[in-house]
């Protein structure tokens, strides 16, 4: 299999995706359909699979969907998969007032790409993780929390970055090179 259609709402996603699978040595074609599928509450795992499921009931066929979580250490991983509406309700600085009171600013990135071979299929999933810490805003402010991620040991937040320098070390890049193995067993 060589084509596939991706279940997502999330233009800049996308974007990112096509271009980390076109810099690889096997290329993946991606299909795009843009459908806002309810997200259940969860662990990172079951709101994924849920949301997977979902789609290809809707699609009546094969897809990929991804979730993306930031976690916060202090906050014991929250707000994890919740991370998009802490951040339409409280933006960047509200992100950042959020660890006023913890000297531990760390935080993780974790993408998890879901596969459903179709209908009444258990999805299966890829995670990828990108450790980091929570800063004030820096770069552009083109794509969700970027500002305000700055991965260890770049001294840059994610939208400080050249795009093929985030698409190298991002959750997305890593949890991709997962489910590009996988994909190219099927
Ligand atoms: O690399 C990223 N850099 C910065 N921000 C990001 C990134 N990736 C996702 N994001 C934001 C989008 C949304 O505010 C939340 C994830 O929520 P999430 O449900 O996975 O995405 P979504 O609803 O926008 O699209 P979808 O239709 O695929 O579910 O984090
Ligand atoms: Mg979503």
């Amino acid at each position: 299999m060589s084509s596939l259609i991706f279940v997502t709402g999330n233009a800049n996603k996308l974007e990112e995706v096509k271009a980390i699978l076109s810099a690889g040595n096997t290329p993946i074609d991606i299909d795009s359909k843009s459908l806002d599928i309810d997200e259940i509450q969860g662990s990172t795992q079951e709101v994924s699979k849920a949301k997977c499921k979902r789609a290809a009931e809707l699609l009546n066929g094969p897809c990929i969907t991804e979730d993306t979580a930031l976690c916060f250490e202090a906050l014991d991983g929250l707000p994890g998969p919740y991370i998009k509406y802490f951040l339409e309700k409280l933006g960047h600085e509200g992100l950042n007032n959020m660890l006023v009171g913890f000297k531990n600013k760390k935080a993780w990135a974790l993408c998890t790409f879901a596969y459903c071979a179709g209908p009444g299929s258990e999805p299966i999933l890829f995670e990828g993780r990108t450790d980091g810490s929570i800063v004030p805003a820096r770069g552009l402010a083109k794509f969700g929390w970027d500002p305000v991620f700055e991965p260890t040991g770049t001294g840059l937040t994610y939208a400080e970055m050249p795009a093929e320098q985030k698409n190298k070390l991002s959750h997305r890049y890593k949890a991709l090179e997962k489910l590009r193995v996988y994909v190219q067993s099927l």
